[in-house]
């Protein structure tokens, strides 16, 4: 199942290999603050993360991933919507060609110039693999980033692009507290969804922050340095790795704050 983001394998074609695509709870959404219910049961999000988990940092193709070894509760979400334990598996970034746009989620029409997602996978499976085919199996922490001054914490990661320019590539990452990639506030929206790239499957619970955290333009250009290919193929930048807002089918979306 060869998928993009271009025009020929791109989201208006995914349906044809992943039905699903047309699903009753796909993701992204248009989150609109006003229509949000703010749910007072909603409990605190509770993240601990453990730098020593960091393993790798990794050029899949679609994306950047930073993976972490996720054989016991080291780094975990609990607390917010979810119930039980989810342990922290990677963390990817989806972003624009310009800083117009490049975000999945969007709050009322508004885009962002980049989205990251922190996915967690349900310990009442035995690994993420069979958590992601159940409704409850997967939790996605996902942040905003808006244009602002330089984010020293975020340099980090953007320093090991240089490594891993080309899909496959992939580089030692460790001693890294994603935790350092939050906004201050954990304010955030709740609906149940999926993954935003195939296979789509509609395991995710998702967990927007309200609050962005800050990108500086010369930081962006360093995520469009990437590139779709591999050493030795054509180049192609990698850009625009995010799909469009999907229909609510009349989902709803809770606020954790009033
Ligand atoms: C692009 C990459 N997708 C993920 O790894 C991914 C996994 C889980 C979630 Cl929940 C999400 S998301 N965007 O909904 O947060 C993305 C991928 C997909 C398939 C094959 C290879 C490959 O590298
Ligand atoms: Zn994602």
């Amino acid at each position: 199942h060869a998928w993009g983001y271009g025009s020929n394998d791109g989201p208006e074609k995914w349906a044809e290999s992943f039905p699903i695509a047309n699903g009753p709870r796909q993701s992204p959404i248009d989150i609109v603050p006003t229509q949000a219910q703010n749910d007072p049961s909603l409990k605190q999000l509770k993240l601990k993360y453990d730098p020593a988990t960091a393993k790798g940092i990794l050029n899949n193709g679609h994306s950047f991933q930073v993976d972490f070894t996720d054989d016991d509760n080291s780094s975990t979400l609990a607390g917010g919507p979810v119930t039980g334990i989810y342990r922290l598996r990677q963390f990817h970034f989806h972003w624009g060609s310009s800083d117009d746009k490049g975000s999945e989620h969007t709050i009322a029409g508004t885009k962002f110039p980049c989205e990251l997602h922190l996915v967690h996978w349900n310990t009442k499976y035995p690994n993420f693999g069979e958590a992601a085919s159940k409704p409850d199996g997967l939790a996605v922490v996902g942040v905003f980033l808006k244009i602002g001054s330089a984010n020293s914490r975020l340099q980090k990661v953007l320093d090991a692009l240089d490594d891993i320019r080309s899909k496959g590539r992939q580089t030692t990452f460790t001693n890294f507290d994603p935790k350092t990639l939050l906004p201050a506030s954990l304010d955030f929206w709740t609906y149940e969804g999926s993954l935003t790239t195939p296979p789509l499957l509609e395991s995710v619970t998702w967990i927007v922050l309200k609050d962005p955290i800050s990108v500086s333009p010369a930081q962006m250009a360093k995520f469009r340095s990437l590139l779709f290919t591999s050493e030795g193929e054509a180049s192609s930048c990698m850009v625009d790795n995010f799909r469009p807002p999907q229909p609510l089918k009349g989902r709803k979306v809770r606020a954790s704050f009033k």
